[in-house]
């Protein structure tokens, strides 16, 4: 049996980093993945959505022309096949680098196919075994499609990227990340969209107000929304599908995108070989280094369920290199959850929301400021949303952020640097900032913190 010094299995946001540090540092890696080196953000997650996020950005820049007063008597049309193709060169230029990387690294043996444990050691690799002492599991997830779906003909966030035709009516079933970035990407190159949700409103684990104002923008832009889809029963005939909600209304498309979750690769690696200890929801449970019950084995990224992001896998990578190599000081719990929803105008967020602070019983203050009343959004023509920075009363410490409105992704990010800091807000609500930016109003906003009712 062929012995190495690490096995990584998946090739996603962890493994990757982790295969070439592990190698740099001598050792000798194997390095399993079954389907696209970069695993999903580079493949099919976040790349290529933002990739459109851009193409479908231009075509709202023409629509909108007139209003910035731009005379535009043209026509103009998304042309999937060359938006495809841009995404496409994008990825492939950096799968090349990564292959180039694993290929041609002298302590790197990359084997393409699934992975099964045999035991809490050893691997088996298209009939191969392989053993090492230690052993990072990296495999992510995969949508999740419910039975009732499984005959019908449906779109994930895989499938519906290689589409080199514009769908005529849409409908997407789920309105959290992947329904909502989709449909206003699609909404945008020109089909019909029309998104269906369980709950009572799209994107819940946000405050009500994120998810009323996101609504409305989307709303605004003739997406149609369905709530409280309680039970759909899906049907398809002629190159149709239908849906049918609470046995009542019916919805018909010509394309259907599930985005209703995603579930862990785990139960593709036999496990049950193991002792390795899963979640009745199929995450393999970790502690604050990422390790697993069985000594050796770290499972990392999307699989141990503690994250759900590219950074957060990226981030899991840091603290098994710092384990094995470094100081092991780095902890998942020094983690501070941030994240995007790349709609237009994006929502950058940090920390805890309104809901999650005041469940936990803390003294919430807010300092708040609508985009419509920020000189720069304004003059942007861009004036959807607000940005609302949340402070612990007891502590002076910035706890949440939610910067709804255009640059929100980015602004936010400077509110979580000064958590990170562990500082008071008075940091920046003294701080000079640049005009005319959106950013300008953080300071200004804190000046007026208000009690969370
Ligand atoms: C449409 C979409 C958009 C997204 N956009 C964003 C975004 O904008 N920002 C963000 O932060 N996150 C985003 N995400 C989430 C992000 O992509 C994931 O959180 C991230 O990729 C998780 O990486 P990972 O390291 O857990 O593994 P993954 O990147 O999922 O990689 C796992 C790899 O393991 C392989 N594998 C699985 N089982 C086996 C096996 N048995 N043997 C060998 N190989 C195996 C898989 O083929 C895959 O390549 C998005 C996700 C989707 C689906
Ligand atoms: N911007 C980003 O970072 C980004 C973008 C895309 C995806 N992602 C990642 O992808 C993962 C999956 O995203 P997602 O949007 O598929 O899932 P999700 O788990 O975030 O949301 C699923 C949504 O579908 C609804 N739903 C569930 N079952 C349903 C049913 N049977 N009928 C109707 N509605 C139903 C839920 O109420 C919820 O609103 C997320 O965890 C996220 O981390 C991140």
């Amino acid at each position: 049996m062929k012995q190495f010094d690490s096995i990584i299995v998946g090739s996603g946001q962890a493994g990757t980093p982790l295969v070439f540090s592990m190698a740099s540092k001598g050792q000798k890696v194997a390095f399993i993945e079954k389907e696209h080196l970069g695993g999903t953000c580079l493949n099919i997650g976040c790349t290529p959505t933002k990739t459109y996020v851009a193409s479908a950005r231009r075509m709202w820049d023409i629509s909108q022309s007139e209003s910035l007063g731009v005379d535009f008597s043209g026509s103009f049309k998304s042309n999937m096949p060359k938006i495809k193709a841009r995404k496409d060169a994008l990825i492939a230029k950096s799968v090349k680098g990564i292959t180039s990387g694993v290929e041609n690294h002298k302590n790197i043996t990359y084997y393409k196919g699934e992975a099964h444990f045999i035991n809490n050691t050893t691997v088996s690799i298209n009939g191969e075994e392989i053993t090492a002492p230690t052993i990072a599991i990296n495999v992510g997830g995969r949508p999740f499609v419910p039975s009732e779906y499984k005959e019908i003909p449906h779109l994930t966030n895989q499938s519906i990227l290689e589409l080199t035709e514009l769908p005529k009516h849409l409908v997407i079933v789920g309105g959290s990340y992947i329904g909502l970035e989709f449909g206003q990407i699609f909404k945008r190159f020109g089909s019909e969209v029309t998104i269906i949700e369980r709950g009572d409103c799209i994107i819940k684990r946000e405050d009500q107000e994120v998810s009323d104002s996101i609504h409305t923008f989307l709303k605004e832009e003739g997406i149609n929304f369905v709530f409280n889809a309680k039970k759909i029963t899906p049907s398809y005939q002629d190159d149709e599908v239908t849906l049918t909600i609470n046995d009542t209304t019916t919805v018909k498309g010509s394309h259907l995108l599930l985005a209703i979750g995603r579930v862990p690769n785990t139960d593709t690696l036999q496990l049950e070989n193991t002792t390795i200890q899963t979640s009745s929801r199929g995450f393999i449970e970790v502690d604050d280094y990422c390790r697993t019950n069985v000594e050796g084995v770290f499972a990392m990224g999307d699989c141990n369920g503690k994250g759900a992001f590219t950074h957060t896998a990226y981030n899991d990578f840091q603290i098994v290199e710092d384990y094995i190599f470094g100081s092991k000081s780095r902890k998942v719990s020094d983690r501070i959850m941030t994240y995007g929803l790349f709609v237009d105008p994006p929502l950058g967020r940090c920390g805890m929301t309104k809901t999650e602070a005041k469940e936990k019983g803390i003294n919430v203050l807010e300092g708040r400021r609508e985009m419509s009343r920020i000189a720069r959004a304004k003059e942007k023509g861009e004036t959807h949303g607000f940005m609302s920075i949340l402070v612990d009363g007891d502590t002076q410490k910035i706890i949440g952020a939610c910067v709804l409105g255009t640059g929100g992704d980015e602004i936010v990010t400077s509110v979580l640097n000064v958590m990170y800091a562990g500082k008071t807000y008075d940091l920046i609500k003294d701080s000079v900032v640049l005009h005319p930016t959106v950013s300008e109003l953080i300071p200004t906003s804190l000046e007026k913190l208000k009690p969370v009712e």
